[in-house]
């Protein structure tokens, strides 16, 4: 019998046009992946639920990237299965035609832009891979509204990732990974190396794309402040699997040593206060700062 339910089954049936209408997207079952001797994950599960931003935590090298590869089909795991809108990612070839790769977007650790094109040039290329039909005068144009709705000036299409900031090269980043309209979108540590600023605002523009384009967001992160600002789940990995999935509070309330240390360390707490401030400031309940002394 499938695990899937009917609504996700019919959704598998459905043209690449129309969007996933079922509960989850993303579904991974028993995925067991080893490099050598080196066992990565072993049995882990995970559901990524439509429309949420689940943040995937966990410590260096527990296999966050090795996860989000093997989902986008660029690791062929050794066990499991994962199916994405419904297919089967394990079970099609590199290159077979399964009418999904088309449906996500991803941001590398990096940017991963390639450096001899432009930033437009770099968001076309996703659009020559997949609708080569269209015209370059529409190819431009639809690089030129994703790197503005990206939050970059219209006049960075014309440069080239050397001519930019760290921030800049992650929007350009950003910008190709929405050039075809995806549902889906992975970031991998989208604010690693940005300055507290520039990673606010980058949360920002995930929150505000997440909502206004109705996307599910993959985010792998080490940022307590990403985590309590826009996550509304968080995976965490550990032990080779992932050990718990829900929101920030739900996860406190769990005794794991690694969630514990994590979230009630001196970051965590820090992250928190720094939510309950702007929840605060956005609720218009901060008291005014009053000068004393005049
Ligand atoms: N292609 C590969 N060949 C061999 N080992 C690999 C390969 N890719 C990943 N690994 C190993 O798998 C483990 C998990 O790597 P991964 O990059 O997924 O960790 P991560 O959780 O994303 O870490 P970080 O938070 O530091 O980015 C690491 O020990 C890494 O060395």
């Amino acid at each position: 019998m499938s695990e899937f339910s009917e609504d996700e089954q019919r959704q598998a049936s459905l043209s690449k046009h129309e969007r996933f209408r079922g509960e989850y997207p993303i579904v991974v079952e028993g995925l067991v992946n080893r490099f050598g001797k080196q066992t990565v994950h072993d049995n882990l599960s995970l559901k990524v639920k439509r429309g949420e931003i689940l943040g995937v935590v966990g410590g260096s090298g527990t296999g966050k990237s090795v996860l989000m590869r093997s989902i986008i089909g660029l690791q062929r795991p050794n066990e499991g299965n994962i199916e994405v809108f419904g297919r089967s990612i394990t079970e099609a070839e590199p290159d077979e035609e399964i009418g999904v790769r088309e449906r996500w977007g991803v941001l590398f650790q990096g940017g991963a832009l390639f450096s001899t094109l432009t930033v437009g040039e770099n968001v076309e290329v996703p659009l020559k891979q997949f609708y080569p039909e269209l015209s370059a005068t529409l190819r431009h144009e639809i690089a030129r509204y994703k790197t503005i709705m990206s939050g970059l000036p219209e006049e960075a299409v014309n440069k080239f990732p050397s001519e930019l900031s760290g921030g800049m090269k992650k929007r350009a980043g950003l910008a190709r990974s929405l050039a075809l309209d995806p549902e889906l979108l992975f970031l991998d540590e989208p604010t690693a190396g940005l300055d507290p600023i520039g990673a606010d605002k980058f949360d920002k523009l995930t929150r505000e794309l997440q909502q206004t384009l109705g996307l599910t967001v993959f985010l792998i992160t080490h940022d307590l402040d990403t985590l309590y600002a826009i996550c509304d789940r968080v995976a965490v990995l550990a032990d080779k699997q992932v050990i718990a999935v829900g929101t920030i509070p739900e996860l406190l309330a769990t005794d794991h040593p690694w969630i514990q240390e994590y979230f009630n360390g001196p970051r965590g707490r820090a992250a928190q206060s720094t939510q309950q401030r702007d929840n605060k400031k956005a609720s218009g309940a901060m008291d005014k700062p009053t000068v004393t002394g005049a």
